[in-house]
């Protein structure tokens, strides 16, 4: 009867263990590639597993580096803050004074609502979080593309590589459809402001990068009384994107970005750059494809020839050159892989 016990005792510790064992491994599971089931090989990779945590013990990510691990560069460590938060959301609403004295001034509104009026009535029509971008862990390892606009796009076939991402980021009104063999056909989240609105798909989650308060109010009224249709330019009354698809870009990073990273070029940054630090904070590998100007400096599109694409250098609003330096600096470091395209 004793001897029964001990055995049922010591198959249950035998069970327990490997089923411990092999979800470890399986948790690393962009490092490593179980290709057997066989109980020696087990062993081995999780000793190989073992030895990686005892020798890098508080790595945030399970990829082969992680993009905010410190210490690998100064130029970046002096400016990547970890502590900046890249949503705002029905929990965390709260814009620091100095940066929503800051923010007032991109776009001058000559008598901007209430701003706490306004989060209060958007955050209670939208929650703003529990998007799989918001959720860590150390177990994983997320791939970012980070898709530009740049014609350098054409004809790149870079569709395969891009699709094959966890994430895949795109801006303003960036279409996929007739494209796909050089952009591909995947999208996760889409970032926009109300003057670069386009449809998307059911399944996007819509980055709202704000701009200024009418930005946020009207997201407000784009999903209930469709009374706004024009800021700057017309825009539209109303949007089709579900409410829980809505994230908003925190006024507070645009700051961040503008000062850590831009060190104050231009007038604020443009929604590629603002897009290519959120992903240093929310993706542990981050791959930059459609960025860089056409050879007189401006900003061409992949899908069309934009008669505008100069006019940025023009009012001075971005320092494309300087921006572009921050990509390439970026890729130098090795913190991204940049694709420059043709
Ligand atoms: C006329 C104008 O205002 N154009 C601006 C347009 C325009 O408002 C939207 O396309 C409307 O849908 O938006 C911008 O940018 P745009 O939508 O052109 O491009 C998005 C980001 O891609 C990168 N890019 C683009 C083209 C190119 N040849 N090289 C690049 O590197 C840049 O990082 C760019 O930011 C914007 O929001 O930043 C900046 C552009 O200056
Ligand atoms: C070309 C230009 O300077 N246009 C500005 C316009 O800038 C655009 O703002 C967008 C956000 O709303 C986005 O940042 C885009 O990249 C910019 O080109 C606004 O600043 C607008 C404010 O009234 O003034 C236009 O002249």
């Amino acid at each position: 009867m004793v001897a029964v016990r001990k055995r049922n005792v010591k198959m249950f510790t035998f069970v327990f263990l490997l089923i411990t064992i092999t979800s470890f491994v399986l948790n690393y599971k962009h490092q490593v590639t179980i290709t057997t089931w066989d109980i020696k090989q087990l062993i081995i990779q999780f000793s190989e597993q073992f030895r990686k945590l005892i020798k890098y013990p508080r790595r945030p990510c399970s990829c082969t580096t992680c993009v905010s691990e410190r210490g690998r560069s100064l130029w970046f460590d002096q400016r990547f803050n970890q502590t900046m938060q890249p949503f705002l959301t029905s929990r965390d609403a709260l814009i620091p004074e100095d940066s929503y004295r800051w923010w007032l001034k991109l776009q001058g509104e000559k008598s901007p609502k209430n701003i706490n009026d306004t989060l209060k009535e958007l955050f209670g029509i939208i929650p703003g979080d529990g998007d799989p971008l918001q959720e860590r862990d150390i177990f994983t390892c997320r791939r970012c593309a980070v898709v530009g606009n740049s014609g350098n796009l054409r004809q790149s076939q870079y569709g395969h590589d891009i699709d094959s991402h966890d994430f895949v980021l795109r801006m303003n009104r960036a279409p996929t459809a007739g494209f796909e063999s050089d952009v591909g056909s995947k999208t996760t989240h889409h970032f926009v402001y109300p003057e670069s609105y386009k449809e998307m798909a059911e399944n996007v989650s819509m980055i709202v990068i704000p701009f200024k308060t009418l930005d946020l109010r009207w997201i407000v009224t784009a999903l209930t009384t469709g009374t706004i249709n024009f800021t700057y330019v017309p825009v539209p009354r109303k949007i089709k994107v579900k409410k829980e698809k809505i994230l908003i870009y925190n006024p507070a990073f645009i700051k961040y970005v503008y000062e850590n990273w831009l060190q104050h070029h231009g007038r604020y940054p443009s929604t590629g750059l603002l897009s290519l630090v959120f992903a240093l904070h929310v993706c542990d590998e981050v791959n930059v494809y459609g960025f860089g100007a056409d050879s007189r400096g401006h900003w061409h599109h992949y899908w069309e020839n934009n008669p505008s694409a100069g006019a940025f250098r023009q009012t001075g609003v971005h320092d494309g050159d300087f921006e572009f330096n921050i990509t390439l600096t970026l890729a130098s470091i090795e913190k991204i892989n940049f694709f420059k395209g043709r």
